[in-house]
């Protein structure tokens, strides 16, 4: 298999096992859950929901036909590939940093970014020392041919390990650390007990080297740090990225992507405004779901949508509402209600959450000229993805229909998955997205200009082994070792 972008170099070491234990656990929440419907939202976030509820009309051509009440579809306003990306010329280099504090403009409403991480990270007490970008650097590093060097560095497919760590309840149970990782290095140890024919147990070490892998010390500004913010100043280059996380249940995927549109729009928004200032790019929101197959706006009340293929054999998810944003308190506000819709939704509770891949994107379009009369095109994408727990592909024998059908269905969607990451991966021409929808649905951010980022959440308990060992070898790229003693 090739080693496409492999990067062995870690930004940091695995070395402090500082264990955190459950009680540093924030509830298992979806993404941002929020226990209310009502968010309350001020006069800003009504403006922002309101008056831009949607791809404004000046945005796209399919935009002016809005989808209506009464259930009659019209070509959506959302459109995957609407947009000829191809069309639009390089952006000007960047008009430079001038020594304006977005966070000054944003204190002048009170709040800080800064000020918000601790409700994304709540919960987690972050054992190491934050490795953050530091704002100076993100935006000058990212102008003229430093863009186009930092671009050909950023591998094509990253792909990056998290190891949460015991819980309350594994360790009730007296399960065990299975997994031990090695400081400045990116392999990780599987220790699985065997038993033999005449009953004496024996230890298996399963090894397997990633891109990068993040212990349980490891805070969510350095899984930012490691992951997305290095493709983020791509997407102003005609990018498309998708971050990625996979796991079973309880493996830590929508505690590890929680925070990571967030922090992202934020570096969006401080790009826009300092590197890319008065050169007119917009930045747009939508979140859904695909459950059972089936796709729902996460910010539209649960709205079904539905894909379709252009005469192009482009996909478009029609209807599908998009929110023009300037701030992230406003993006923080969407995500919070779109987890709440996924949470309490007509399908129940969280148990139904692990059985759905959710989608949020956040796209960034600009029209030929940068101003805003003419029609705004996308200009690149990062999309999130908070998949469903991996070993729900494998509830094809429960008892129940309705649950075997959705087992077969993620199975699907997540084989398909990784037949198009491998195929990304070995530069195959042909990439199968047609396996699945989830597939189909992020068809563009497979093709041309893309950055994959997967991030393997695992379980560190002895009972989680055997899933465990079905992540870690789902995200393989390279060769798995096994030694026994
Ligand atoms: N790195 C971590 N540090 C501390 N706590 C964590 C970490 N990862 C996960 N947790 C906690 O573990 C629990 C399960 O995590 P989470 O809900 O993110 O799992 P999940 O993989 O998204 O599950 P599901 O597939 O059911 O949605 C939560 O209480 C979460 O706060």
């Amino acid at each position: 298999m090739s080693v496409v972008g492999r990067q062995m170099s870690r930004s940091h070491s695995t070395a402090h096992h500082h264990r955190q234990y459950s009680d540093n656990f924030i509830d298992a929440s979806k993404w941002l859950q929020s226990s209310s419907q009502d968010f309350g939202y001020g006069s800003k976030m009504n403006r922002s929901l309101q008056s831009n509820p949607s791809t404004p009309p000046v945005c796209s051509r399919s935009s002016s036909l809005r989808n209506v009440g009464d259930g009659h579809v019209s070509p959506g306003l959302f459109d995957l590939h609407s947009f000829d990306t191809e069309l639009l010329p390089r952006v000007q280099d960047g008009s430079g940093y001038e020594g304006y504090s977005f966070d000054q403009r944003r204190s002048s409403r009170g709040r800080s970014f800064d000020e918000s991480e601790p409700n994304l990270l709540a919960g987690k007490v972050g054992s190491r020392s934050t490795k953050r970008l530091p704002e100076s650097s993100l935006l000058k590093s990212f102008s003229g041919s430093v863009d186009k060097e930092r671009a050909n560095n950023v591998a094509k497919i990253k792909v990056v390990v998290r190891k949460r760590p015991l819980n309350r309840k594994e360790m009730g149970k007296k399960e065990g650390d299975i997994i031990t990782t090695e400081p400045n290095s990116n392999a990780i140890t599987v220790h699985e007990t065997k038993m033999k024919v005449d009953l004496t147990e024996y230890m298996e070490k399963h090894e397997f080297v990633f891109d990068s892998v993040l212990d349980e010390g490891v805070s969510n500004d350095e899984v930012y740090a490691e992951t997305v913010q290095p493709v983020v100043p791509l997407i102003f280059q005609r990018t498309k990225a998708t971050c990625f996380a996979y796991g079973q249940t309880g493996s830590g995927k929508t505690y590890t992507m929680q925070p990571l549109p967030i922090k992202a729009s934020q570096d969006i928004l401080r790009l826009m405004i300092h590197t890319y200032r008065n050169q007119g790019f917009q930045l747009f929101v939508s979140f859904f779901e695909i459950y059972g197959g089936k796709l729902f706006d996460l910010i539209n009340d649960r709205k079904k949508l539905c894909m379709r293929e252009d005469g192009k054999q482009q996909v478009c998810i029609v209807g599908l509402q998009e929110y023009k944003v300037f701030d992230v308190e406003t993006i923080r506000e969407l995500i919070e209600r779109g987890n709440a819709t996924r949470s309490t939704g007509t399908t129940g509770a969280n148990e139904e959450s692990s059985r759905s891949h959710a989608i949020l994107q956040l796209v960034i379009k600009r029209s030929a000229d940068g101003s805003e009369s003419k029609p705004a095109r996308m200009v690149g994408k990062l999309s999130f993805i908070d998949l469903a727990g991996s070993e729900r592909g494998a509830d094809t024998t429960d008892n129940d229909k309705q649950t075997r059908m959705e087992g077969a269905e993620i199975n699907k969607s997540l084989l398909a998955l990784k037949e198009c990451i491998r195929a990304l991966d070995s530069d195959q021409g042909h990439i199968p997205f047609r396996g699945s929808k989830l597939t189909e649905v992020l068809r563009d951010s497979f093709v041309g200009n893309s950055r994959t980022v997967m991030i393997s959440c695992i379980s560190p308990g002895s009972g989680s082994c055997e899933h465990t060992l079905n992540t870690l070898r789902y995200a393989d790229r390279y060769e798995e070792h096994f030694k026994t003693k």
